[in-house]
């Protein structure tokens, strides 16, 4: 209380009553010299006693009340403003020079500014606090992003870090279009310097007209109006469509290097990412980092620049009125946003009861035999109408809040105007001020509060982009956790497949070991079925052969070489896969047929006869003839226009097209009809021909008809040798046939046994 109390206090008892002690008299005070100096020294302690207080106990205990005790010091602030413009206004040039010089004006001015300055700041640290928990809130749910980002979920330093580099995160994206961004701030300079003349030239005109009846000095002003309003509108056109141009190459730009920086991660960053998630960052945030740079810089620069210019000509028109402004404006824009918030707060209440109420209706009349049934009508009509009236009450308080709002609104500008028009006829009075600079004065006052609102808004905005800046920006930065593949290409591939002593855990389980220490081989030209139990590591080694994954300890070789040394278009072009469910993409089935081998690949396409030919091996060329478009038919998302059987057979002629010496396949298990699974079967027979192939078999028809049989169990590899040989054994492989013969189970996979 006595630091609120102490700016009022006069700096100096004097002999004269309190008002004349603060020069309300009008005439000189009489009080010390060093009245100016004591008022601004004790403003300054009292920010600094206000600043230290308030951040200590809004860290002590939460947002609203450091906002509060700021309220409370501003509005203090502000009072000792007004004292000390009425004291500088007293005359006390006689006893301080500098008082009525403009030297101590522009101190007066440059108090507030510094606090306005400062609550912005502050408002942003505010909106930081509320929006971080939310980010944190919403990365946890997704379960995703954070995790392979951050690492361990620690909230790190590097976190803290790449926070802080957001500013410089937002300039390395818009750098390649570093050369709008400069015409369109320049553009929105020179708007803001002319949107500055044009009260100026106004205020000129009427002082010209009504004042000194000087028609060609008029007619000069007009003219300049008018250059100065057209010159305006064209920068201002410039510089909005310049900085729209800007958004939209960023959006681009952003969304290019964060496709091609998630497609180029590795698998293991995909087990714990969710693609729910990947694709809201490649939407959502992505906008709001485009916009957060194109709209917001542009709003934010227009309004610096449109506060900073109207402020130089509003201190140069009229200190003593800049700094009534200075001290105006901002308790406004702050009231303004505590409406506001609370308004929206109201808001999402209502709609969260609403929704209650609503689901409780829909409740009771989808339930309307059990209610009739327990002749519960009336207490089921009284729990809604319970519920309306929670609603209507918070509509009640939204109603107050928005009264109190339209009414500040409706008061607030005209309380200014007054205000600024009472000084400034005092001053026009006095002959210190024209009638045409009082004009131009209130109409520069209007353009710096236009400036704040957006200054404000925009630096909202900016917060509110942070979480999706920082995201996007990590995602982008991301290197992939797999060390590059090499660039070795065979001139002679025979197609040796090896994994020798193999253990492996995936990333996200690294402490069990899915394969341990196997080993299996597979010679040029051998067909080898892997059967085992679910869970048994089939589809692992089927992994680390495409090398989705580095496994932990031993080699995948092919033809005795690491499979990292290959370079990977290469081999994969040299090594087919078939998966169990065969992922087709909304192209034509052309383009689907031949997938990863288009020029962009880095390939030669393969011609119109080869694709026919690998289709017709794959038993999917005379379907695809038959319909209307041919090879030309689009697939639909995930191939939704084609059947089960008929997907398989395009994975099959994918894989087939690129004539590989070693084919992976995994036999599906999903249900097809007969007929589709005997022309699927047909196919993978038929291309198993003169290639080393594995198979993940679960028909006992593909496994008999393998070279070899190479059972997986927990990771091990439990036996080995040809249908007849395993049979012999009695081990699991033929406990499996034997479940699979008694129709005990549909696959030689079962869990059951694992
Ligand atoms: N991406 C992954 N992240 C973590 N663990 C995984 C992942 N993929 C598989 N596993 C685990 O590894 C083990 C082996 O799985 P794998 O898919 O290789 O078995 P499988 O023999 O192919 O089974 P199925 O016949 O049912 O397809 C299982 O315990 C499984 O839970």
């Amino acid at each position: 209380a006595g630091c609120a109390l102490w700016p009022l206090w006069p700096a100096k008892r004097s002999s004269g009553s309190r008002l004349e002690d603060l020069g309300w008299s009008g005439e000189a005070c009489n009080g010390n010299a060093d009245i100016g100096i004591l008022a601004i020294i004790r403003c300054l302690l009292f920010v600094g006693i206000w600043v230290c207080s308030s951040r200590w106990y809004g860290a002590k205990h939460n947002d609203r009340v450091r906002v509060a005790l700021w309220t409370i010091g501003y509005t203090f602030m502000s009072l000792l403003s007004v004292k000390m413009i009425v004291v500088a206004s007293c005359g006390a040039e006689s006893r301080w020079p500098e008082m009525g010089s403009g030297r101590a004006g522009l101190v007066m001015i440059f108090i507030p500014l510094v606090l306005g300055l400062l609550f912005v700041h502050m408002e942003c640290t505010r909106l930081e606090g509320i929006l971080k928990p939310l980010v944190e809130k919403s990365a946890d749910l997704e379960a995703g992003v954070t995790a392979p980002l951050l690492g361990d979920h620690k909230k790190t330093e590097e976190e803290d870090v790449k926070s802080q580099n957001l500013f410089q995160e937002l300039v390395r994206l818009a750098r390649p279009d570093a050369a709008i961004m400069w015409v369109a701030l320049v553009c929105g300079m020179a708007a803001a310097v002319l949107s500055g003349l044009i009260p100026m030239y106004a205020g000129q005109a009427i002082d010209y007209a009504a004042i000194d009846s000087n028609r060609s000095m008029f007619t000069k002003a007009m003219v300049l109006l008018v250059l100065a309003a057209v010159g305006n509108s064209v920068l201002v056109t410039g510089r909005g469509g310049l900085f729209s141009l800007l958004g939209y190459k960023l959006s681009v730009r952003i969304r290019h290097q964060l496709l091609a920086s998630l497609l180029r991660q590795e698998i293991a960053f995909y087990d714990v990412t969710g693609s729910g998630s990947l694709s809201s960052r490649l939407q959502g945030d992505t906008t709001s980092v485009s916009q957060a740079i194109s709209l917001n810089v542009n709003v934010l620069a227009r309004a610096l620049m449109q506060m900073l210019v109207v402020l130089f000509l509003m201190a140069k028109t009229s200190w003593r009125l800049t700094v009534i402004t200075l001290v105006v404006v901002p308790v406004g824009a702050v009231v303004t946003q505590a409406f506001g918030a609370r308004y929206e707060e109201l808001q999402k209440s209502i709609l969260t009861e609403l929704a209650k109420v609503n689901s409780s209706a829909e409740e009771a009349l989808a339930a309307i035999t059990t209610i009739r049934a327990h002749a519960a009508e009336a207490s089921t009509e009284a729990f809604y109408v319970q519920g309306l009236a929670r609603v209507f009450k918070l509509q009640v308080t939204q109603t107050l809040v928005y009264c109190g709002y339209i009414c500040f609104c409706a008061l607030a500008p005209n309380a200014t105007l007054i205000g600024v028009l009472f000084l400034g006829g005092h001053l026009v009075l006095e002959g210190v001020l024209s009638a045409g600079e009082l004009v131009s004065f209130i109409l520069y006052m209007q353009t710096f509060a236009d400036g704040f609102q957006s200054l404000g808004y925009g630096a909202a905005s900016i917060s509110n982009a942070r979480g999706s800046v920082a995201k996007v920006a990590e995602l982008i930065h991301r290197k992939p956790q797999i060390e590059e593949a090499g660039h070795y290409k065979a001139d002679h591939f025979d197609g040796h497949v090896e994994l020798r002593s193999v253990s492996h855990s995936y990333p996200t389980r690294p402490d069990s070991n899915v394969l341990e220490d196997l080993s299996v081989e597979m010679r040029p030209g051998e067909v080898v079925a892997l059967v085992g139990p679910s869970g048994g590591g089939k589809s692992t080694i089927m992994k680390l052969l495409q090398r989705f994954y580095i496994p932990q300890s031993g080699r995948v070789l092919f033809d005795g070489r690491d499979i990292s040394d290959f370079e990977q278009h290469w081999l994969k072009r040299n090594v087919g896969v078939v998966g169990q469910e065969p992922s087709l993409f909304d192209r034509t089935i052309r383009r689907n047929v031949i997938f990863g081998m288009e020029p962009e690949d880095g390939m030669e396409p393969p011609t119109q006869e080869q694709i026919e030919e690998a289709c017709r091996m794959a038993n999917a060329h005379d379907f695809i003839s038959g319909l209307p478009d041919g090879y030309d038919t689009v697939c639909g998302e995930n191939g939704v226009q084609l059947s089960g059987g008929q997907k398989q057979r395009i994975a099959i002629a994918r894989a087939l097209v690129r004539n590989p010496k070693v084919l992976m396949l995994d036999e599906a298990t999903s249900a097809l009809d007969a007929e589709s699974e005997a022309l699927v079967q047909e196919a993978l027979e038929r291309c198993q021909k003169n290639r080393t192939v594995l198979v993940v078999a679960h028909r006992l028809s593909t496994i008999k008809g393998a070279d070899r049989i190479v059972v997986v169990k927990g990771g091990r590899l439990v036996e080995t040798g040809t249908h007849t040989e395993l049979l012999a054994k009695s081990g699991i492989y033929a406990s499996l046939v034997r479940r699979q013969m008694q129709g005990m189970g549909s696959s030689l996979s079962l869990a059951s046994e694992g």
